[in-house]
């Protein structure tokens, strides 16, 4: 898991908001002028919205689950997730959608917390690898399915916006489990679906 360890006791919010003015003048503006008055705090309360991830346990949305469902066998899947996460190599957006799919095995899940899950990971610094890997992950050893499929597709604004400055990428990436890794039919019925 991509959480802090070795911080005894975060920044203050006085810090990080120090943090930013040191910034504004480092890029070649004055912290002081009356427009960026309520920069530094406006810019700390976004960080605390876009890094809530880190104040939360995704392995606790996937505890309540349903058993009544009729006897249900057939693949789940929660498609077009939109989320918004940041690159922890220069902090810059990484924007996109996901599809996570599981195989009941006894019992389901609340849909929403699929995106919840996805929610969770996607609020904290992130590679795409690994934030595909965390979420399949997670729904495996909670849920305990048959297995899991998770497809990830994203724009990278360090891409985009700075460096080597290719606009319209696109970066897929798959993390199966179970009978999706194993089993050609259940793979193909999730690439299947997400055709629709
Ligand atoms: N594998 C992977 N790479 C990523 C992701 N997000 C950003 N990157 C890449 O991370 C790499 C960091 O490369 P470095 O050479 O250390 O940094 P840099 O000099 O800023 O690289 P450039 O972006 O090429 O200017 C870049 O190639 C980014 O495109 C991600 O989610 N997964
Ligand atoms: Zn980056």
């Amino acid at each position: 898991m991509n959480k802090p360890t070795n911080i005894a006791l975060p920044p203050s919010r006085e810090e990080a908001m120090h943090a930013v003015k040191t910034l504004l003048d480092w890029a070649g503006d004055d912290h002081t002028r009356p427009g960026l008055q309520d920069t530094p705090q406006r810019v700390v309360d976004a960080y605390r919205e876009w890094f809530s991830g880190y104040l939360e346990s995704p392995e606790e949305y996937l505890t309540r689950t349903f058993d009544d469902v009729d006897g249900y066998q057939d693949v789940v899947l929660v498609k077009d997730i939109p989320f918004t996460s940041f690159c922890e190599h220069h902090l810059a957006p990484i924007i996109g959608t996901a599809h996570v799919a599981y195989l009941p095995s006894d019992r389901v899940v609340g849909l929403s917390k699929l995106a919840r899950l996805v929610r969770t990971f996607a609020r904290r610094l992130q590679v795409q690898e690994r934030m595909t890997a965390q979420i399949a992950s997670t729904l495996q050893d909670v849920l305990n399915p048959e297995g899991v499929a998770v497809l990830i597709k994203a724009e990278h604004h360090c891409m985009s916006t700075r460096g080597v400055h290719v606009h319209g990428t696109e970066t897929i990436t798959t993390e199966m489990t179970g009978a999706f890794r194993d089993d050609p039919d259940t793979r193909n019925r999730f690439f299947e679906l997400l055709k629709h």
